[in-house]
């Protein structure tokens, strides 16, 4: 039997909310990416959140109500491509198993493009002459 479900697109804050919250559910539970945040950042969830619901916000709904620089705070992380695939894993499949329609894809390009983009600038930052 085909799998009919339907599946909403992301189209409000409350789903910005939903997939961001199950989205760090996933991310505290995860093994290497848990003690990244946990541990090594010692991330202050409550404020951490909010900060995200705005970014995902601002990159899907237009709403620009993010106004920072994410790059800065992910250089000194110790992560590498293992972390930023396990990341966009976590991420898609969280899209993937809550939403569907344009807006969904939406989420996971930019995610993915956004992740290899972090990746690369991080590698280069610390081995430039990598690519020679
Ligand atoms: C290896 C994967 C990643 C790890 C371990 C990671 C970890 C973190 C941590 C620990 C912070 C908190 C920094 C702080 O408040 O001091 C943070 C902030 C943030 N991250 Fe990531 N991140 C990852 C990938 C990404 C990706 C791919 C994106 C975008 C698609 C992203 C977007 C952000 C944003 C917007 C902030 C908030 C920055 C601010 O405070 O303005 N992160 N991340």
């Amino acid at each position: 039997m085909p799998d009919s479900q339907i599946l909403p697109d992301i189209q409000t804050e409350a789903d910005i909310k939903r997939l961001i919250d199950t989205f760090y559910d996933k991310v505290n539970a995860d093994e290497l990416l848990g003690p990244i945040f946990n541990t090594v950042a010692q991330v202050h969830w409550p404020a951490h959140l909010p900060t995200m619901y705005d970014f995902w916000s601002s990159l899907l709904l237009g709403t620009s109500r993010y106004r920072g620089r994410p790059f800065p705070k992910h250089m000194a992380l110790p992560v590498d491509i293992t972390h930023f695939e396990r990341w966009l894993a976590l991420f898609t499949g969280t899209v993937r198993e809550n939403f569907e329609g344009p807006k969904a894809d939406e989420a996971c390009v930019k995610a993915g493009n956004i992740a290899r983009m972090f990746e690369y600038r991080i590698r280069q930052a610390r081995n430039p002459l990598a690519i020679l």
